[in-house]
């Protein structure tokens, strides 16, 4: 880190620099330093901003100038097509009191997946769906990319890289591109939120925004955070997998969206999730007398249907559904 950012770190999210560091290569000059900072920001904050310059301003122009104004300017009925029979998956949109909307991409670093996506939005395919599918694609790549990197460096610094095959190789993919609209006159007086506080289920998250603020995020200690990345940083998030895994070692912080200001704020959020019969629990080189398992076993599925029923309104869903000792 050079002086400035490590005064940033200070007042705000520990930015990390990636740009060294080849995807391909873990254990490559730099690597090292990259994931000692990695393993602080997750056990102190439980994200961070990373710096990666392959995601361009170019990149995202296309992203958050044209790619998602498409997507949100479909029709309703269109968007109604974006359906899963799982929680949280799929489009959603009309909540009272809620000024989002969002649709999710499954698969979208692979072309297949993405293209599914365009077929059931855009019928008739066009050279516009094939320059969406190529700009979504490439994005998600790159997110991927840093989710690799991000959850194998977790692992090694825990010295438990042996599970990353296991842990982080078999997860799924999913990008959420949401919409946050700059609120009308009323709206800023009730001060809507753009999304309710909550905490990430799954292994790893990443969102990458245009220059838009408004993400912020609770601190260990109560305070909450601006996430104000540069144009070509994201911000990544542990979720409450690598909390269970590490027994409580890392931290998956509280984070709501809040909107204010004239221009609408937009995001594409990269989920790496869990098969939903997965079974999720504390590593066992992490639990010994010392520190005996923080959580019970649980399986991710149950988990997130969970969150969506009797954990709604709770807090902190993930302790009151599995944890075992104080
Ligand atoms: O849009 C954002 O910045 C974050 C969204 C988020 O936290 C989520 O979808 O889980
Ligand atoms: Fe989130």
């Amino acid at each position: 880190m050079c002086p400035d950012d490590q005064k940033n770190a200070v007042l705000g999210l520990p930015k990390i620099d990636f740009n060294a560091l080849h995807p391909d290569r873990p254990g490559c000059e730099g690597w090292a330093e990259v994931r000692a900072q990695v393993a602080d920001a997750v056990r102190t904050y439980g994200c961070f901003e990373a710096v990666y310059n392959k995601v361009t301003p170019e990149l995202k122009e296309k992203v958050f100038g044209s790619v998602v104004k498409d997507m949100f300017n479909l029709p309703i009925e269109a968007k109604h097509r974006n359906v899963s029979n799982k929680p949280f998956h799929g489009y959603l949109g009309q909540i009272p009191n809620l000024s989002y909307e969002s649709l999710t991409i499954m698969h979208p670093h692979q072309p297949d997946g993405v293209k599914a996506f365009a077929d059931l939005m855009w019928p008739q395919a066009s050279p516009a769906t094939a320059t969406f599918c190529e700009t979504v694609c490439g994005l998600s790549k790159l997110l991927v990319e840093l989710d690799r990197m991000v959850g194998r460096m977790v692992l090694e610094s825990f010295g438990v890289e042996k599970h990353y095959d296991s842990l982080m190789n078999t997860n799924k993919f999913m990008l959420r591109v949401s919409e946050y609209p700059a609120p009308d006159k009323d709206e800023e007086k009730k001060k809507l939120l753009g999304l309710v506080p909550h905490h990430d289920k799954n292994v790893i998250t990443i969102v990458c925004q245009n220059q838009v603020d408004g993400l912020d995020i609770e601190t260990q200690d109560g305070q909450w955070i601006r996430a104000m990345p540069s144009p070509s940083s994201v911000i990544i998030f542990a979720g409450e997998a690598i909390r269970a895994w590490t027994n409580g070692r890392t931290y998956s912080p509280l984070h709501n969206v809040k909107v204010g200001g004239s221009e609408t704020r937009y995001s594409t959020i990269m989920f790496s999730l869990p098969d939903d019969d997965f079974v999720i629990e504390p590593l066992p080189e992490l639990v010994d007398e010392s520190h005996p398992a923080l959580f019970r076993p649980y399986t991710y599925g149950e988990f997130v249907r969970f969150c969506h029923f009797e954990g709604r309104d709770i807090k902190c869903p993930h302790d009151a559904f599995c944890r075992i000792a104080p």
